[in-house]
């Protein structure tokens, strides 16, 4: 499909999405089309990726793309072939992977889905420009993202990233409708570690502007310890799995919006914003190095910057050291998984 439109001057840049017969996909791919990630004015060529059996799943989605009429889509490349997929993009969203069941952990998924994850490293370092910057959002993300850096040697390690996003979105959410004003008096949510049940949303460094039009500190407006400590940590954990036993599939339409804001404050940046984002841990507040753990950063010239210097009482450090283990423990089955 070819959609050429002369008056847009800028050079199309190549964004791959995989899973794009999946259900993330289906909303993925508009918001990614309707400019909201990499700006109105930048054309785009779609590369569309999955896998065989899904051919023709993936040729409606390319008849609905053509019936959008979408400005800045220059060209779909709809293929079920890893180094065509990959071949030149700036730009990678991996969502291609099996979902969890209900009564599973994320981590279940580990050695079905790690594996895929190490074809596309590959396919990464030998199709992909060097620049390219890869959200990981098939699960489990944050070792997903670890495992495909790993086997991308050519490429940075800080443009691999795993997506908790949906979790800091989840987390100001909860807190919004708690205080009883809109999402955007919300700020600094933090998501530390693994996008799994053991991650830590913390408020402590979250602020507020309150109904009254007050700028507090989210403890603060909210004054009811026991609900932040317990009941707001648990709900915002184990929300994709209240999502999967009410809607018996995960969370898509709210994951796909996360992916685009992930992309689009890693690509614009975040003008200041605190955001989370698994990334490649350089030992920051004592977490395990060499993991992907998910750190409050800021963005600004394609790069994320780990924000630094915030205190971490004792309830946090348990928390922190917590995630960080399950982390380390992922990562020794997903490398045996790899090479066994
Ligand atoms: N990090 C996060 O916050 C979230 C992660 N997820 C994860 O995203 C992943 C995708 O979820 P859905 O779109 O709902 O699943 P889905 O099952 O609807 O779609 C997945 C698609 O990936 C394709 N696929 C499988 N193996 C592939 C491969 N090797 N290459 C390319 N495509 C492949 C499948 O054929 C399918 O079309 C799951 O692992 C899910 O757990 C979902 C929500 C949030
Ligand atoms: O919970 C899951 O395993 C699927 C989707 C997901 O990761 C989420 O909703 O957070």
């Amino acid at each position: 499909m070819k959609i050429r439109l002369d008056f847009l001057q800028a050079e199309p840049i190549r964004v791959l999405i995989t899973g794009a017969a999946g259900q993330i996909a289906y909303s993925l791919i508009y918001m990614v089309s309707s400019g909201e990630v990499f700006g109105k004015d930048q054309p785009i060529i779609l590369h569309l990726l999955d896998i065989p059996p899904m051919t023709k799943v993936l040729e409606g989605v390319c008849m609905e793309i053509n019936d959008c009429a979408l400005p800045i889509v220059r060209e779909v490349v709809a293929t079920t072939n890893v180094a065509e997929a990959f071949k030149d993009i700036s730009a990678a969203f991996l969502v291609g992977a099996m979902p969890r069941k209900q009564g599973m952990e994320r981590k279940d998924l580990l050695s079905a889905n790690v594996r895929i994850f190490k074809e596309q490293g590959q396919a990464l370092d030998q199709h992909a420009k060097k620049d390219v910057k890869v959200l990981v959002v098939g699960n489990p993300a944050n070792t997903n993202a670890l495992i495909c850096s790993k086997y991308a040697p050519s490429i940075p390690k800080e443009n691999f990233s795993a997506m908790t996003r949906l979790d800091q979105n989840r987390g100001q959410s909860q807190i919004a409708v708690r205080c009883g004003v809109p999402i955007t008096n919300v700020k600094n949510v933090i998501i530390w570690g693994n996008h799994s049940s053991t991650q830590y949303p913390d408020i402590n460094h979250a602020e507020v502007i309150t109904a009254g039009g007050d700028k507090k500190k989210v403890r603060d407006a909210v004054n009811d310890d026991a609900w932040l400590n317990d009941t707001f940590i648990s709900t915002v954990q184990k929300r994709g799995a209240a999502v999967i036993a009410a809607r018996g599939l995960s969370s898509a339409m709210s994951a796909a919006k996360a992916a685009s804001d992930h992309m689009r404050d890693w690509w614009q940046g975040t003008d200041g914003r605190w955001v989370s984002m698994g990334v490649f841990s350089d030992g920051s507040y004592g977490t395990p190095a060499e993991v992907m753990y998910s750190f409050p950063v800021t963005c600004a010239n394609k790069k994320w910057t780990i924000v630094q210097g915030l205190a971490i009482d004792d309830f946090s450090r348990q928390k922190l050291d917590s995630t960080g283990n399950e982390l380390m423990e992922e990562r020794g089955e997903a490398i045996a998984a790899c090479e066994a």
